[in-house]
C-alpha cells in the first residue's frame, strides 16, 4: 500500500504541495488529473522518492520510497520515455532488470515486447521506433524489471490521440494481465476517467503572481471520484452515457476549483 500522510513539498521559497494525504491500495489503478503547474508531478516524484517531502511522509508497504526504490520496486514511465539511443528495444527492457542485479531474462522481455505489439522490432534503436513504439518500450521496461507500483507521468502526453486511445486500452491490458499498483498523471479528464479505479483532482497555482512570497497556492486534493464504470473497458466504453456522465463530473471539480 502507498500511504501519503500530510505531505507538503517547497522548492525554495515556493510551496508546490501543501497537506495532500492519500492511500493507494494494492492493485489499484488512481489517475491524477489537474492543470498545468498545480504539483502533480511534484506529488508523483515525492511518492516515487525523486523528491523529498519538506513535512510530512510517504510509504510503500510501511519503507520509505527510496528503499523501494533501491529493491526495485517501483517503475517509472515519464512523457519522455528515457530510453537509452544507442541499445536496441530488446536491451532497453532488460537493461534495467540487469541493473537492479536480476537475472535480464531475455525470453521474458521478449515475450513482453510481443504482448505489447512489438514483436519483430527487438533489434530496432529507439530511433526507428514511433513515438507510441518507444512509451511501449518504457511501459514494457518497468514491468519486466518486477516493480510493483508503476508510476506514470504524462505517458502517452505526446502521442496523437488514436495512439493515444490505443495506448490506453493496452495499458488496462497489462495491468489486468499483471496485477500492478498505477499512479497515472494525465491532463487529460477523459483519459483519467477512462483508466482510473479512482481519479484524484489536484488543483493550485502555487506560482501564479505570487512572487512576492513566492507561496501563491499550494497543490493540494480538491476532489476525488471512484470511477463507476464496469472492467474491462475497451474502446466503446468512449461512446457511453457512464463515462460522459463521470467525465462531466470531473470537470465540473476542476472549473469549480479554478
Ligand atoms: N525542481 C523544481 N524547482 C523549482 N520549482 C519547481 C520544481 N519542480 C516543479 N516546480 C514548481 O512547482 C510547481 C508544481 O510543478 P509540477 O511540475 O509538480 O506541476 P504539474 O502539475 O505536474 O505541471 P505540468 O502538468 O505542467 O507538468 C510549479 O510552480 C513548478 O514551477
Amino acid at each position: 500500500m502507498i500511504r501519503v500522510e500530510n505531505l507538503s513539498v517547497s522548492y525554495g521559497d515556493l510551496r508546490a504541495l501543501d497537506d495532500v494525504s492519500l492511500d493507494i491500495a494494492d492493485g489499484e489503478f488512481v489517475t491524477i488529473v489537474g492543470p498545468s503547474g498545480c504539483g502533480k508531478t511534484t506529488l508523483l516524484r515525492t511518492i516515487g522518492g525523486l523528491e523529498s517531502p519538506t513535512t510530512g511522509r510517504v510509504s510503500i508497504d510501511g519503507d520509505p520510497p527510496e528503499v523501494a526504490q533501491a529493491d526495485a520496486r517501483l517503475g517509472f514511465v515519464f512523457q519522455d520515455h528515457t530510453l537509452l539511443p544507442w541499445k536496441s528495444a530488446l536491451e532497453n527492457v532488460t537493461f534495467l532488470r540487469r541493473m537492479a542485479g536480476k537475472d535480464s531474462d531475455p525470453a521474458g522481455a521478449r515475450e513482453l515486447l510481443a504482448t505489447t505489439g512489438l514483436d519483430g522490432f527487438e533489434d530496432a534503436r529507439p530511433a526507428e521506433l514511433s513515438g507510441g513504439m518507444k512509451q511501449r518500450v518504457a511501459i514494457a521496461r518497468a514491468i519486466h524489471l518486477g516493480a510493483d507500483v508503476l508510476l506514470m507521468d504524462e505517458p502517452f502526453g505526446e502521442l496523437d490521440e488514436i495512439t493515444r486511445d490505443e495506448m490506453s486500452v493496452e495499458i488496462l491490458r497489462l495491468w489486468r494481465e499483471n496485477r500492478k499498483t498505477v499512479v497515472f498523471v494525465t491532463h487529460s479528464v477523459p483519459e483519467a476517467v477512462f483508466l482510473g479505479d479512482r481519479c484524484l483532482v489536484v488543483a493550485g497555482a502555487p506560482a501564479d503572481g505570487h512572487a512576492a512570497t513566492g507561496n501563491g497556492d499550494p497543490g493540494r486534493i480538491v476532489a476525488e471520484f471512484d470511477i463507476d464504470l464496469p472492467r474491462p473497458r475497451d474502446e466503446s466504453v468512449f461512446g457511453s452515457e457512464a463515462f460522459g456522465r463521470q467525465v462531466a463530473q470531473v470537470r465540473g471539480a476542476l472549473h469549480d476549483d479554478a
